[in-house]
């Protein structure tokens, strides 16, 4: 059976950074594997009057760092066709519709519509209805609409943007892009967990002491100043990549592993997350915005940025899950820019044996500290792919001292290679009708009520900025977070 998708992709932003960066070399990737063949193509639009010509040699551009064969890149770009057009003005729906139903007709598309909002979110409203006031969707084939994030400010911004879209489209058509979700060790916490028993009867309070979750950048804000200043850290990077990493380590097991079996479980988690109280934010959430070094900028002297913002460009907090397999068990996150250094990781804390039978001199030797160092499973999402395993073990040699020793498995350098990068995995989802790896609107709704207290904590309360200086791991309160618990980062950079 071919495993070619047909598909009409429209690209609303088609000349902004995400699409050159990302969408283009995605789809390429999926040309190149045979998922696009003869029948797709592209119609990218934006206010800038391209022609077509200047837009093949733009998504060229788009491919260069692929170092793909020249034919193959022209075959593909012809594919690709642009229609200057304002998202707000009606009367470019119209063109639109025209230019898709002759697209449709000449590579046999089947109806089928995939619509991507590569745009700011304030234009997600009008464009959905628009689609389909302008009849732009198609009764014959499929249609569906990519949404990037973000997704709302705080809950009732992205219950209005909800509600917006499902005056055009059911839930079922409505792919919520997280790229995180999309992440091959992501996408592989479901696999670990439930294809092993040894983690899955361990999978809960009884043996799991805590939970660190690390989403570390080396880079300050970049191109994004404008977008960033008015987000930061804990809307950027927690209310949706952290809080979905959360679901998929917390959720119980689906039914089947299906998408609404898998999205019941995940709500379900979030859910049961323990939500603050303003008074209790300051003890359990830690912000930080980092300072200027003699060779790096600080935050407030970055491009775009005012002097005086207050913006968090790092969150520690401590997320407490209120149901029978977590109470108790404290899940640590933090995320933020000009870190030490650039990478993902997963760690979960295994509790200690409960005596050390092997020093009987320890002055306590059921004390929390017992001189056993706990086991800590570690999933590396990136750079490196894969897992490390601490256990303890006898030293070499005479005696029975233990020591902590390390098992480790990676990723071959070739599997990792040919590892779909995130969005060229989610837009093969996304032609296969497959949402599980999407965001669905309950699991927005539950992870906006939870931030938005934090949030509004910090609106009322000014921070004491800058706090932390690049290349480090945030600020100290970071690390007095786990030590209130007893507890301590597995990374410290
Ligand atoms: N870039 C990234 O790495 C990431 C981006 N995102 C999200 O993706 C979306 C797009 O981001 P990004 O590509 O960076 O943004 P850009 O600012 O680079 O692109 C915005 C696009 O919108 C077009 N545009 C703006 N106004 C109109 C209008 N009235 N009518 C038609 N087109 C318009 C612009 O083209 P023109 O000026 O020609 O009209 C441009 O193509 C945002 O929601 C962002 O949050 C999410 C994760 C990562
Ligand atoms: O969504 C976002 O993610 C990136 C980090 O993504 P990664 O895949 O490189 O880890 C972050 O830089 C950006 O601010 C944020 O919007």
């Amino acid at each position: 059976m071919s495993k070619e998708k047909i598909a009409l992709f429209t690209i609303f932003g088609g000349t902004g950074d995400l699409a050159q960066r990302k969408l283009y070399p995605s789809l390429f990737k999926l040309y190149q594997k045979g998922y696009l063949q003869d029948h797709f193509a592209v119609i990218g639009t934006a206010r800038r009057p391209w022609t077509d010509e200047h837009y093949h040699q733009v998504v060229a551009d788009a491919l260069a760092s692929l170092h793909a064969d020249a034919d193959q890149v022209t075959a593909f770009a012809s594919h690709f066709y642009y229609q200057s057009h304002d998202v707000t003005d009606v009367q470019h729906y119209i063109t639109l519709k025209r230019l898709s139903e002759k697209l449709d007709a000449q590579y046999e598309l089947q109806g089928n519509r995939i619509f991507y909002l590569a745009m700011a979110p304030n234009f997600f409203g009008t464009i959905a209805r628009h689609l389909k006031s302008e009849h732009i969707l198609t009764e014959n084939g499929f249609n569906r609409v990519i949404i990037e994030k973000p997704f709302g400010h705080d809950f009732e911004s992205a219950k209005t943007l909800n509600d917006e879209l499902a005056e055009t489209f059911d839930e079922n058509q409505i792919y919520r892009i997280d790229h995180y979700l999309g992440k091959e060790m992501i996408q592989n916490i479901a696999a670990i967990r439930f294809g092993n028993n040894i983690w899955e009867s361990l999978w809960n309070n009884r043996y799991i002491s805590n939970v660190q979750i690390t989403l570390s950048e080396k880079l300050g804000v970049e191109e994004r100043a404008v977008y960033y200043d008015n987000s930061g850290a804990l809307r950027d990077m927690v209310q949706n990549h952290i809080m979905q990493i959360l679901s998929l380590l917390t959720m119980d097991q689906p039914v089947e592993f299906t998408e609404d079996d898998i999205n019941i479980e995940k709500v379900k988690a979030l859910r049961s997350l323990r939500p603050y109280q303003p008074e209790e934010v300051a003890k359990n959430f830690v912000r930080g915005q980092y300072a200027p070094t003699e060779t790096v900028k600080g935050y407030r002297q970055e491009d775009k940025i005012s002097p005086a913002s207050n913006t968090d460009t790092f969150v520690a907090g401590k997320v407490m899950i209120d149901n029978y397999r977590w109470s108790g068990v404290p899940f640590y996150i933090r995320t933020g820019k000009r870190l030490a250094d650039k990478f993902t990781r997963i760690d979960i804390v295994f509790k200690r044996p409960v005596i050390n039978i092997f020093n009987h001199e320890l002055p306590d030797n059921q004390a929390a500290d017992n001189g056993l160092a706990p086991n800590v499973l570690t999933i590396n999402v990136e750079p490196t792919e894969g897992f490390e395993l601490r256990m303890n073990a006898k030293n070499v040699g005479q005696g029975f001292a233990t020591t902590p020793v390390q098992l480790n498995f990676d990723h071959d350098a070739t599997a990792a290679a040919n590892s779909p990068e995130a969005y060229e995995r989610l837009l093969h989802d996304i032609l296969n009708g497959d949402a599980t790896n999407f965001t669905h609107w309950q699991e927005v709704a539950y992870s906006w009520k939870f931030i938005d207290v934090i949030q509004q904590y910090w609106d009322d309360h000014q921070p004491s900025f800058p706090n932390y200086k690049p290349g480090t791991m945030g600020p100290q309160a970071a690390a007095d977070l786990l030590a209130q618990d007893g507890h301590r980062w597995v990374y410290q950079g």
